[in-house]
């Protein structure tokens, strides 16, 4: 994979959000991806995209200063990995919550105020300018995704889509200038992938911030999408879909025969990629 230049943000082109230049990533001691250069810039859309296992959840947590970084330059919001968390909105792949879960959708967006003090949310506790701050900025995400019917129930009694629309809205309270979504449209139904994929292409927009999301099905998303980065154990292509969702660029990335078939939606459909995980291979 070819270095990315490190050229200084030229006038009038978007700032950098995120730079890696031929990084190397590992999981437990054993290196699991390297060579892996790509930019983004405020207000992109990019999926993350690669077979089970490749790393892409590790890609993200590096990128946090979770995983470690073996080998290469790395800047995430002009700093080292973790340095500038608190301006960065992250949702980690989960299940969906317990039915019976009895908090409030709207105190589960609040908890993303509070930064990383889980625990039993108390919005009511804090009075004054700070309390008022914190109960305006919630009302106000809530209704940025479109949540205002739902988000005085209890979460466990809301739909996968509504959650993952509150979920959303907790990680974008702090005003983040890169929004980083794990897997977010996994254990939707096709409505719901489409309403949620409209959604965070909006907030990309009206909001100038950078998405990274992480998808095993590029469909949902491809309407929207500025890059994709697909990851192989080698290295990663980072480009537009139409560059690089090819049977030419990802039979070249996986070093296999892949082919790229579009079914009569227009839905794409990749045949022949490998899977990553050390226990599938031959
Ligand atoms: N905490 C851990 N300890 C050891 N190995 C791990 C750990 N977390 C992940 N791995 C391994 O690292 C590899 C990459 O995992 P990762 O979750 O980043 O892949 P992924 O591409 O996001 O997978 P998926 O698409 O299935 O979610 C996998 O082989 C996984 O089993």
């Amino acid at each position: 994979m070819s270095a990315t230049s490190d050229a200084v943000t030229r006038p009038g082109e978007p700032p950098e959000v995120l730079f890696l230049d031929r990084v190397a990533g590992s999981v437990g001691g054993r290196a699991i991806w390297s060579e892996v250069s790509l930019r983004v810039r405020a207000g992109e859309f990019v999926a993350v995209l690669g077979p089970n296992g490749v790393g892409k959840s590790t890609l993200l947590k590096a990128l946090l200063g979770l995983s470690p970084v073996t080998s290469g330059r790395i800047r995430v919001l002009g700093g080292r990995p973790g340095q500038h968390n608190s301006r960065i909105g992250y949702l980690p792949q989960r299940r969906a919550f317990d039915p019976t879960t009895r908090v409030r959708g709207a105190d589960i967006v609040r908890l993303g105020w509070d930064g990383d003090r889980w625990g039993t949310p108390l919005p009511d506790r804090l009075s004054g300018a700070r309390g008022r701050n914190a109960r305006d900025r919630v009302r106000e995400v809530i209704r940025l995704v479109g949540a205002e019917s739902y988000a005085d129930q209890p979460i466990g009694q809301c739909s996968g889509g509504e959650q993952q629309r509150l979920l959303i809205a907790q990680a974008l309270i702090r005003r983040p200038e890169l929004l980083i979504l794990d897997e977010p449209l996994d254990s939707l139904d096709v409505t719901n992938q489409a309403s949620v994929s409209a959604l965070i292409q909006s907030v990309c927009r009206s909001q100038n911030v950078a998405v990274l999301l992480v998808a095993h099905d590029v469909n949902p998303i491809l309407p929207y999408l500025d890059q994709v980065i697909y990851l192989a154990r080698g290295g990663a292509v980072m480009g537009t879909p139409e560059d690089v969702i090819t049977a030419e660029t990802l039979t070249m990335l996986y070093g296999t025969p892949i082919e790229v078939l579009r079914d009569r939606a227009g839905r794409l459909v990749v045949v022949g990629q490998p899977d990553s995980r050390p226990d599938h291979r031959p």
